[in-house]
């Protein structure tokens, strides 16, 4: 099981020095979409050159012309890109085909699908890295999250790593590393806190012990 680390209402500057903070206790750093909204693919190259040995994802949460996308994120020094789940089937296989070309992965996000199990299903035969049950700031904000949903993709998926993302925080942590998840990613649940070293450690050594 692993922690990704999700960075998503800074700018590249306020991006690095996060991750100097706590690099010693993540395994992925993740640029999330906000930052690519407003900074673009320049924040994946700048952080990939600044800790070129951290693994780096690029939350393009991409929709359509994915081989595409997939190149330039991965020409930008991406390790692993996202994609949405509700996406075409031609334009995940697309994303797919690219990544093997380039030697990167794709997570498949699987926010918005209506039926988890059968799409889950699906993009497991269709050969993604990753299945991501998600839910997304404006459900969090409802009281919402993916624990149930991530039950669900375990009990389907065959070959690719499952993740879990939304609102993760140390209070919830213990639940979801129960279900063991190959992915645990946090974003608020650390930056947020005044000691985000300390945080990032202990979540990450409940994470390496589960
Ligand atoms: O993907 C995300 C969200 O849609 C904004 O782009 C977040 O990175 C993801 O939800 C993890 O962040 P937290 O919910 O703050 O843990």
């Amino acid at each position: 099981m692993k922690l990704q680390l999700a960075l998503d209402l800074v700018d590249i500057p306020g991006a690095i020095e996060v991750i100097k903070e706590v690099q010693d206790h993540i395994d992925i750093v993740e640029i999330g979409t906000p930052v690519v909204i407003n900074e673009g693919l320049k924040a994946v190259k700048e952080v990939k050159e600044t800790f070129p040995d951290l693994t780096v994802l690029a939350d393009l949460k991409i929709m359509d012309a994915a081989g595409y996308e997939v190149s330039q994120a991965s020409e930008a020094g991406a390790d692993i890109i996202t994609i949405l789940g509700v996406s075409e089937d031609e334009s995940i296989r697309g994303a797919v085909e690219e990544a093997k070309k380039q030697g990167k992965e794709i997570l498949v996000d699987m926010i918005a699908v209506k039926d988890i199990a059968i799409r889950a299903k699906e993009l497991d035969e269709l050969g993604v890295d990753y299945i991501c049950v998600h839910t997304g700031y404006d459900l969090q904000a409802l009281g919402k999250n993916s624990f149930e949903d991530l039950a669900t993709i375990k009990s389907v998926v065959k070959n690719a790593k499952t993740a879990v993302a939304g609102g993760i925080k140390s209070e919830t942590l213990a639940e979801v590393i129960e279900q063991k998840p190959d992915l645990v990613i946090v974003g608020g649940g650390i930056t947020s806190q005044e000691d985000k070293a300390a945080t990032a450690r202990q979540m990450h050594e409940l994470i390496k012990q589960g």
